[in-house]
């Protein structure tokens, strides 16, 4: 009969989780410690081992290791209250089996177990050790710590993930977290906003072109699959690509080679690539509008991000992170959060889920006059942002842009750069010229009308931006 050791310090832990597993038909044996459960080794070996992360003694990671390194086919379920990525990643990268949160349910567990002692399918490659900062995604509803346990289970298998979910539910952070604990920590990750490139050029964002290939492509320009070579490929709005693009992605998924635009060299790149997308994709496959095959190469795991109005636990603690940022970043005054104010903010449908709330955040952390934020400051406020994101989807690239540059400015000034508006300026400068020279075909009068800018003051930009970057 299978023997199961179950190691945790606390006893009622120990006693249900037992008792569970003796009832179902296994023997069990308890032990309070990581000490006494190595110690029983020499005297037998289990088949399944159940062990808690944080015991006084040794912890749970470090008994796993052990464990590992005299048995490395033993499955060993981590059990933890911390269900952070750090955690859950942890345990996997250790060899965890699986990863338990508590409290959990009982069944559960024992249908864990059952399947944990199923003849051994083939596990992912042992990983190296993830490196990098790591983006802090925050969550305690269940689907949060089913998404993060998932998450740690997916980073140490270079297989290809697609994120479902409504825009600002945390698409793009798992893709960084998924990166961020995979062996590919250290290689570049490359994020693509499909639908914020205009689509003629996207194909050049992609694959890169050669200097030449088209109007206004004056120098070689390498594209993401090139930078993201080694790491990982983040795919935005891939529902909104063309399909002829879709058509050579598929392609260059397949065979890992492609040429860049107008050129004649083979280029070989090894990327892992995570899509996502708001849409309903299986839809757009009905309407002819995205292949079914580059769906099914694409959709090899799929996550899905709740709304924030299901997880309406996380709100309280995703607004104390927020406004605690934002009046850092601002260098304004301490705010906190009236209870009155939070079960506002609870009862609000937020549907620009987490990216709503944080940009409320800021906006209460530059505005709100008082130290504390009363249900009654919210209601302009709520009004707002929910009528924007509510009024069109357009709007969400707007603000995308704005958090992204939000995201930028607070990085650079954490790392200790200086001088960050006369690079912002530049380069913003810059993007918005360079797409109206490319959507009027290089015609600068239109371009320049199009920017609302005068012809003569488009070429100055265009002159001072070109000796800046010696062309
Ligand atoms: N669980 C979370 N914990 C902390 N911050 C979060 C969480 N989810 C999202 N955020 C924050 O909310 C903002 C939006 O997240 P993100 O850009 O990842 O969403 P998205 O789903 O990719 O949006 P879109 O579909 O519009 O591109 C980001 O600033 C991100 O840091």
């Amino acid at each position: 009969m299978a023997d199961i050791w179950v190691i945790d310090d606390d006893r009622s832990v120990r006693f249900v989780l037992a008792e569970g597993l003796r009832e179902a038909g296994y023997s069990v044996r308890e032990f309070e410690g990581a000490r006494s459960a190595l110690a029983a080794l020499a005297s037998g070996t289990p088949s399944l081992v159940f062990t808690d992360v944080r015991m006084p003694e040794m912890d749970g990671l470090q008994l796993l290791d052990t464990l590992k390194s005299r048995r490395a086919d033993l499955p060993v379920v981590v059990m933890s209250a911390y269900t952070d990525i750090a955690s859950t990643a942890g345990a996997f990268k250790g060899g965890a089996h699986d990863f338990l949160s508590k409290p959990f349910d009982l069944d559960k567990a024992v249908e864990l177990a059952t399947r944990a002692l199923e003849p051994r399918r083939r596990e992912a490659p042992p990983a190296e050790t993830a490196t990098g900062s790591e983006p802090e995604l925050l969550g305690e509803a269940p689907a949060m710590r089913e998404l993060f346990r998932a998450i740690g289970r997916l980073s140490q298998a270079p297989l290809a993930v697609l994120i479902t979910g409504e825009t600002g539910t945390g698409k793009e952070l798992v893709a960084r977290a998924l990166h961020a604990h995979s062996p590919r920590a250290s290689q570049p990750f490359v994020a693509l906003n499909t639908a914020a490139i205009p689509s003629e050029l996207l194909e050049s964002e992609l694959f890169g072109h050669e200097a030449g290939a088209f109007t206004g492509a004056q120098r070689r320009h390498t594209g993401r699959f090139e930078q993201a070579d080694g790491g990982t490929l983040f795919l935005d709005e891939i529902g909104d690509m063309p399909l002829p693009l879709q058509t050579r992605l598929l392609r260059v998924l397949a065979e890992g080679e492609f040429f860049r635009v107008g050129g004649r060299e083979l280029i070989r790149v090894d990327v892992r690539v995570i899509a996502a997308t708001h849409q309903d994709l299986e839809s757009l496959v009905a309407q002819g509008r995205f292949r079914a095959d580059l769906l099914h190469r694409l959709d090899v795991v799929r996550l899905r991000m709740p709304p924030l109005r299901e997880r309406r636990e996380d709100i309280p603690a995703l607004a104390v992170r927020f406004l605690g940022q934002a009046t850092a970043q601002l260098a304004s005054s301490v705010k906190r959060f009236e209870k009155s104010a939070i079960a506002r903010l609870q009862a609000h449908d937020w549907p620009g889920n987490v990216r709503e709330l944080e940009n409320l955040c800021w906006r209460l952390a530059a505005l709100a006059p008082g130290e504390t934020i009363q249900a009654g400051d919210l209601q302009q406020a709520l009004g707002q942002t929910s009528a924007s994101y509510a009024a069109s989807s357009a709007q969400g690239e707007v603000d995308d842009w704005e958090s992204s540059l939000r995201r930028w400015a607070a990085r650079e000034l954490a790392s200790g750069a200086n001088g960050l508006y006369e690079t912002a300026h530049q380069r913003f400068e810059q993007i918005l010229m360079q797409t109206a020279l490319d959507a009027t075909g290089g015609h600068r009068q239109l371009a320049a009308k199009r920017l609302g800018l005068g012809r003569n003051t488009l070429t100055r930009k265009l002159g001072s931006s070109r000796q800046r970057r010696g062309g």
